[in-house]
């Protein structure tokens, strides 16, 4: 059967990675070289040196395209790297527009470097896809779009999204980090690219910092593979290897990932000293509906904020913690608790964040695969 056809876990574990063709090992090689032998000058065997292509990291690459239902894979050195590829398509005067809820660094990126080089960012709420209509005009060219949002966890409508996109002849991109490809595939609502810091659940052990683009069509593609080769923003082959060995559990933790996720957030719906939570599984979320149609599971982050709205009591809770690392990023096996304001969302003036609920006392849970007894009796002294 062809592999592409697969359900997600054999693809998981098969795609992009038959035998060694050389020595048939099973598990796909580290080719730790930057170069490769040619008979005669353009005469090689498909590769000729490790920035532009590398054995090992086209394994993942073709891996990542098939879990997204995709044609072809990029992977970058962070998922940074792969957003300023996205953005290095564009020319000065273009226009972009996003979310007014997204990660730090995306945001920072959006404002401190690009901008610098004559892009215009429209940060909307992106509730309703219709939103998007009176910020279009002739230099509107990119939507980007994270859907579940860091850290609010707000749910876009994809398919929505991707209509108005079509219909105005836009690239849309969707940042695909929070749900990963197990819960979520951007490409099949209609998306152009998909991007994910593979950092995060790709990965999954908290090892590897790393990015990845997705896309279907050709041209696209080759512009996207232009700017890869010719800026180098590209992983080595022991990065690419380590996460092609988190792959192959991607289904199996998405699963822990999401029961731990929901008893978490039912743990804490009614606790005392919790205000808002943040989880796209209740059906008094914003846009469940939505997150049910275009999601095969909620997912394990989980946001809240503290009715003790005193920073000194969040910072205390947030340091409470014995199972739950405090510490930024999100995804991997282990659990972590991290504090937006303070921590990864720093880059956002305090006016802007604070408009979409990233308060001071809201912390971010990335729950991971531990027992859930444990995670709960850490919830319950951290929180008493
Ligand atoms: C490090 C964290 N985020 C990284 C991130 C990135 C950036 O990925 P990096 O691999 O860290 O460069 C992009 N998109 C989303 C939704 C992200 O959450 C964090 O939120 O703790």
């Amino acid at each position: 059967m062809d592999k592409q056809h697969m359900k997600f876990a054999t693809k998981a574990i098969h795609a992009g990675q038959e035998p060694d063709p050389t020595t048939g090992a099973v598990m796909t090689p580290i080719y730790q070289t930057s170069t490769y032998w040619q008979a005669s000058p353009g005469d090689h065997k498909g590769y000729e040196y490790s920035r532009g292509t590398n054995p090992t990291r086209k394994a993942l690459e073709d891996c990542l395209a098939a879990l997204e239902n995709a044609k072809y894979g990029l992977a970058f050195s962070s998922g940074m790297g792969a957003t300023d590829a996205v953005l290095r398509l564009l020319q000065p005067g273009d226009e972009v527009i996003t979310g007014n809820d997204l990660y730090g660094g995306s945001y920072r990126i959006f404002t401190k470097v690009y901008a610098k080089y004559g892009i215009k960012f429209h940060f909307l709420d992106l509730s309703k896809p219709e939103n998007i209509l009176p910020h279009i005009n002739d230099k509107t060219k990119l939507i980007w779009i994270e859907t579940p949002t860091n850290p609010t966890m707000r749910i876009i409508d994809i398919e929505g999204v991707a209509k108005i996109s079509k219909a105005h002849k836009l690239i849309l991109a969707v940042d695909n980090t929070f749900a990963s490809p197990y819960l979520q595939n951007p490409m099949d609502q209609g998306a152009d690219i998909v991007m994910h810091s593979v950092t995060k659940y790709i990965g999954g052990h908290s090892d590897v910092v790393m990015g990845a683009l997705l896309v279907n069509d050709d041209q696209l593609y080759k512009e996207l593979w232009f700017v890869y080769n010719a800026c180098g923003a590209t992983p080595g082959p022991q990065d690419a290897f380590l996460v092609l060995r988190g792959i192959k559990t991607l289904h199996l933790r998405m699963k822990a990932h999401c029961e731990n996720g929901e008893k978490v957030a039912q743990y804490l719906k009614n606790h005392p000293k919790i205000d808002k939570i943040y989880w796209p599984g209740f059906e008094d979320h914003p846009n469940h509906d939505i997150a049910k149609k275009q999601m095969r599971g909620f997912g394990g982050m989980v946001s809240i904020t503290l009715k003790d709205a005193d920073l000194a009591e969040t910072f205390r809770v947030a340091s409470s913690f014995k199972v739950f690392t405090l510490a930024e990023s999100l995804g991997g096996v282990e659990s972590l608790i991290n504090h937006p304001v303070s921590m990864t969302h720093g880059s956002i003036p305090k006016e802007e964040r604070e408009k979409v609920g990233v308060t001071d006392n809201l912390l971010r849970l990335s729950v991971g695969v531990e027992d859930i007894d444990d995670l709960l009796a850490d919830l319950e002294q951290a929180l008493a």
